[in-house]
């Protein structure tokens, strides 16, 4: 006899063969909240999570655009609008060159779940597209990113659609999307998330993702009695979130020993100081340089190429790279060497099977959907920022940030909570989640 976790899942893969990473999003949602439904009549027998897994939207273009060379360049653009039951549509925007359907519905379908336990009004979407920034100039980018707006400015509006940063999409892309909108619009509002100070963005906003990833790991660590102070952290990335997350670390007295990106890790035995950061800030944000580099200013360091960092040992392990980053191998690896907590800066970087690995051992986990919100959720304070035509200072959002992370936390706790008193994230996340949008479905009717 098949479960109905199985009859779901087969369902989702007959509509969904061809899309593996919206599969594996659906499947680890499916497993947790599947038999919460089964248990609770307001939810059994309404198709609830059917219809949870069927974008309402999903929005492909064409975006055409002239190279420095005089070329004329085809991308395809994407907005997936998934699900609008507690509020507009929000999620970031990726370019890189491997975005497709699959990527952009896993990521839009988390992002439901994710900004759900936020505590703030907003439904999920995620966009982008395949364009690749990696080596064009500042002009290619801008050409690109106007072409792109060129459509996109249909699909969204402050109160329909508020797209913001994601992978190869950081302050310089906003604010070149948000010139075109405004253009094209005439309309200055607060359409976009991630914009510059002087022109409606949030303070701590580029932070946000980071530090929130390293409140989240505190929060868990509290639990144990524990802490970040003294312990030894492997983090991936050393985009915008691995930045923000690393700062965080240092500042409350941890010790970073590596970085990455698509071509190795770098690993500083001595651990990654404010200034070493600062030089890292300096070589991606501005220099657009390889993580490598950083051997060229600390000799001292190891850069290992084509690898991820999960061999280095460490007490606390943060992926916030891209997603399937963390396999069952690096997880056994990880917890072989004493690693006792996971946070997700990431969206899905772990394996299903590398979180099994981490909850058999009964380590702390986070996933992403819980541990990064403060990206999100510090997005939905700008937008609250723009409405009042007010501006927090950088303590109040931060406050509020440390907040939101917390009640998270206690969402996690309320639904995640085993018998022996073993705390199932996953769980706690994905049902605390699935519930606000549940009840705000039920309440709209069948739509
Ligand atoms: N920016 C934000 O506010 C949020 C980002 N995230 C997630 O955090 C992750 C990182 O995003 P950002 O830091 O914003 O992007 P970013 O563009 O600033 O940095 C991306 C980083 O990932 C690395 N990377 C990309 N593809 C890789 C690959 N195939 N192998 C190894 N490294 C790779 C890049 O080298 C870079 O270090 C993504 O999963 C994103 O979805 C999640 C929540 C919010
Ligand atoms: O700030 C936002 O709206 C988007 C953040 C995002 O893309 C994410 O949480 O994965």
């Amino acid at each position: 006899m098949k479960s109905t976790v199985e009859e779901f899942l087969d369902l989702v893969k007959q509509r969904n063969g061809h899309e593996p990473e919206f599969l594996q999003a659906v499947e680890e949602v499916a497993e947790t909240v599947i038999p919460y439904i089964v248990k609770n009549d307001i939810y059994y027998g309404k198709n609830i999570l059917l219809r949870m897994v069927e974008p309402e939207r999903v929005v492909m273009f064409r975006v055409c655009w002239v190279d420095d060379q005089g070329e004329i360049q085809v991308n395809r653009g994407y907005r997936v609008q998934m699900n609008s039951a507690i509020g507009p549509y929000k999620g970031g925007l990726r370019f890189h060159p491997t975005v497709n359907l699959s990527i952009l519905k896993f990521l839009a379908f988390e992002q439901v779940f994710k900004n759900s336990l936020t505590t703030l009004p907003m439904g999920g979407g995620k966009g982008g597209s395949d364009f690749d920034p990696k080596g064009k100039s500042d002009n290619e980018i801008m050409r690109f990113c106007h072409a792109f707006m060129g459509e996109l400015f249909r699909h969204i509006g402050h109160n329909t659609d508020v797209p913001a940063g994601d992978i190869g999409v950081g302050a310089r892309e906003i604010g070149f999307l948000f010139g075109m909108y405004k253009k094209i619009s005439n309309n200055f509002t607060g359409v976009l998330t991630g914009k510059g100070l002087s022109w409606g963005g949030s303070l701590i906003r580029p932070e946000a993702t980071g530090y929130g990833t390293v409140y989240f790991a505190e929060k868990m660590l509290e639990t144990r009695g524990d802490g970040i102070k003294g312990k030894n952290v492997v983090i991936s990335g050393s985009g915008n979130v691995a930045q923000y997350a690393a700062e965080k670390v240092i500042q409350l007295g941890g010790k970073v020993l590596t970085l990455s990106d698509s071509s190795g890790f770098i690993y500083d035995k001595d651990g990654i100081d404010a200034e070493k950061l600062a030089f890292v800030m300096t070589l991606k944000n501005e220099k657009r340089g390889r993580i490598s580099e950083y051997l060229n200013k600390y000799p001292n360091a190891e850069f290992i190429k084509g690898q991820t960092p999960w061999k280095i040992p460490c007490e606390i392990a943060l992926p916030c790279a891209t997603q399937n980053e963390l396999h069952e191998d690096d997880a056994k690896t990880l917890l072989n060497n004493g690693c006792i907590c996971v946070s997700e800066g990431a969206n899905m970087p772990s394996t299903n099977q590398a979180i099994q690995a981490f909850h058999k051992a009964k380590i702390l986990f986070a996933p992403g959907k819980a541990s990064n919100a403060g990206g999100v959720a510090t997005s939905g304070l700008e937008m609250t920022q723009n409405s009042l035509r007010f501006k927090w200072s950088r303590e109040e959002v931060d406050n509020k940030l440390k907040d939101i992370m917390s009640d998270i936390h206690k969402s996690c706790l309320e639904y995640g909570k085993d018998d022996d008193g073993y705390i199932d994230y996953v769980r706690g996340a994905n049902i605390a989640g699935f519930v606000k949008v549940a009840d705000a479905m039920l309440a709209q009717g069948i739509i």
